[in-house]
């Protein structure tokens, strides 16, 4: 099968990593297509691409067709690989916002599945939900879906409107975390630990309580029930969160990306 992904980004190049170890690739080697000169010679160089400056070359033939460009970049692109592409090829979008049926309109095609995808994909556990046009057969969908799962793993959801909701969870919720470790490791700094020992402390405790949730069936309130002792010093940091609203004000934030996705999707 030929792969395509266009954007050699943060996703795109991401993808492209674990997209390229797909057995369904078979013997091709994975395309990337990117405008920007510099990535084009960087990624020359590595031996699991095939590497393009023009779509002429590799879009026509591509049977799959990863779009991981910004929002902003697609009328411009759709406009480029509208008179390249044919009915049989299946696009898939990783893009924040951008509906099927626009991808659908402006491209002329019925094949269509959206993603979102997140970050961590980079180092294997990432997360990447999606939904397809109905055009999409189910072997198709299970292709796709293998192929995305050589990032981390995915899951299947019935509507675009959960896309723009998983997206204000795990699309833009790596950046919680790490709002939330940088938060954490001035407040190390402020109290007077070195840059290196602040780092361990926050990083340790966030993997430390990551493998504690992922190793048993409890949840993340029971666990602070476990490491809050009656009228402690953990209590008296949950109680300033409580008293400052934290949870509702980071509920706010998820549903900010949440509603700002579908925003997106009316932008183009
Ligand atoms: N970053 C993230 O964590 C996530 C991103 N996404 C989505 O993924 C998409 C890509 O984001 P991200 O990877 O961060 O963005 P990047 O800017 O890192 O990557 C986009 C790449 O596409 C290139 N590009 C721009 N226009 C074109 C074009 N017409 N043809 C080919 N390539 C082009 C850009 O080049 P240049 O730099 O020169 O513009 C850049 O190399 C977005 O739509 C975003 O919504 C979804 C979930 C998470
Ligand atoms: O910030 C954005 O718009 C993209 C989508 C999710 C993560 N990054």
């Amino acid at each position: 099968m030929k792969v395509l992904v266009i954007g050699a980004g943060n996703m795109g190049l991401t993808y492209s990593e674990g997209m390229a170890t797909s057995p369904l690739l078979s013997k091709h080697k994975l395309r990337i297509y990117d405008t920007d000169p510099k990535k084009i010679e960087v990624l020359s160089q590595q031996p699991e691409f095939n590497v393009f400056d023009n779509l002429e070359d590799c879009l026509p033939k591509a049977d799959v067709v990863f779009i991981a460009v910004k929002p902003f970049h697609c009328e411009e692109l759709f406009k480029k690989m509208k008179p390249l592409i044919n009915n049989e090829q299946l696009f898939v979008s990783l893009m924040a916002g951008v509906t099927i049926q626009l991808i659908q309109d402006q491209l002329d095609v019925k094949k269509v599945i959206r993603t979102m995808p997140n970050l961590p994909a980079q180092v294997g556990k990432g997360v990447t939900s999606y939904t397809e046009s109905k055009e999409v057969s189910k072997i198709e969908l299970i292709m796709v879906r293998n192929l995305l799962d050589t990032t981390g793993t995915s899951i299947h959801v019935d509507t675009e409107n959960f896309i723009d909701a998983s997206t204000g969870i795990s699309g833009s919720g790596p950046a919680y975390v790490f709002y939330f470790m940088q938060s954490m490791l001035e407040a190390a700094l402020k109290m007077g630990f070195s840059e290196f020992d602040s780092k361990v402390l926050v990083s340790s405790t966030f993997e430390g309580a990551i493998e504690l949730f992922n190793q048993n069936d409890i949840s993340p309130e029971s666990w602070i029930a476990r490491v809050a002792s009656k009228g402690g010093t953990t209590q008296a940091a949950i109680d300033s969160m409580e008293d400052n609203n934290v949870k509702q004000l980071i509920q706010d934030a998820a549903y900010s990306a949440f509603n700002r996705a579908i925003e997106l999707g009316k932008e183009y």
